[in-house]
């Protein structure tokens, strides 16, 4: 790899694809994120855990430009790569950037079949109007194969997406993200209400995105997060708005910290 590796035009030589350092989180006097550092290498796959209201889905908000100034105080630097300062950046705008994320529940065009979703993610800020007559080009239809086959949605690609089971559901959104070729894609417990097959096939789905685009999953679900991380993955223990522990999943579960804020409980 040279000095320089560009992630699709992000210099990332330096600080990997997620760079915050020092971010602090004060919504009208409560601390939710204090003095938080963590970075997150290039096509790596990053689970982050820990007890209620440790600021995991406060931390995806500042990341995605949802919590500004006009809400909270905040301070730090989150960096995609070592140049972009998304501090500086509005919600579209770092979604534009190649940052797509994922909320706990799906949210997909309910009237529209499988294959119009993703056609419609992949038309990004296109109008509405504009993306539905589209002709969807042959790289572009490359794309949504792809996608079909990895989130495997091959089958339902013409079933209205409002038919589709839970998991499948979220599945079809991860997808819609993955059409955008994200840089990073941010999940925030994507199993939550998923049965045991659902949630292992997603956990089968985000391991075959490792290496292609970096992740950082937020879940509670511990056995998703060991198929996530497997051996050597690094884990990150958030608690009271700090890092609490980094390391492989074995490594935190030992943790006397971790055992007491949060796995021990
Ligand atoms: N807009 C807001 N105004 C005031 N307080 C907030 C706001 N958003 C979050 N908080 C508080 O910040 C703290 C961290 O919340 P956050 O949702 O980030 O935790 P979490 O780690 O995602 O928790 P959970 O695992 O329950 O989802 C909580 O105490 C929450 O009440």
């Amino acid at each position: 790899m040279s000095a320089h590796f560009l992630e699709k035009g992000i210099d990332t030589s330096h600080t990997g694809i997620l760079y915050v350092e020092d971010l602090s989180v004060n919504f009208d006097g409560f601390q939710a994120i204090n003095k938080l550092s963590l970075t997150i290498d290039v096509g790596e796959l990053r689970c982050v855990i820990g007890p209620n209201g440790a600021g995991k889905t406060t931390l995806m908000d500042v990341i995605t430009g949802k919590t500004r100034s006009a809400i909270a105080d905040i301070d730090g630097s989150v960096y995609l790569g070592s140049t972009i300062d998304l501090m500086t950046m509005n919600e579209p705008q770092i979604a534009q950037i190649g940052v797509g994320r994922k909320f706990q529940k799906p949210t997909v065009f309910e009237q529209h079949p499988v294959w119009e979703n993703l056609e419609l993610a992949m038309a990004g800020d296109k109008s509405w109007h504009h993306s539905l007559i589209a002709k969807v080009d042959i790289e572009g239809r490359q794309l949504m194969e792809a996608v079909l086959a990895l989130t495997q949605l091959e089958s339902e690609a013409y079933r209205q997406a409002g038919l589709l089971s839970h998991g499948q559901k979220q599945r079809l959104e991860i997808g819609m993200l993955l059409m955008q070729q994200p840089k990073l894609l941010l999940l925030d417990e994507p199993v939550a209400g998923m049965t045991d097959e659902e949630t292992m096939r997603l956990a089968e789905l985000l391991n075959s995105l490792r290496g292609q685009c970096s992740m950082m999953v937020v879940e509670h679900d511990m056995e998703f997060v060991a198929a996530l991380a497997g051996p050597k993955g690094k884990v990150t223990v958030l608690a009271e708005g700090s890092v609490l522990a980094e390391g492989t999943l074995d490594e935190v579960k030992r943790d006397e910290r971790v055992i007491e804020s949060y796995l021990g409980r």
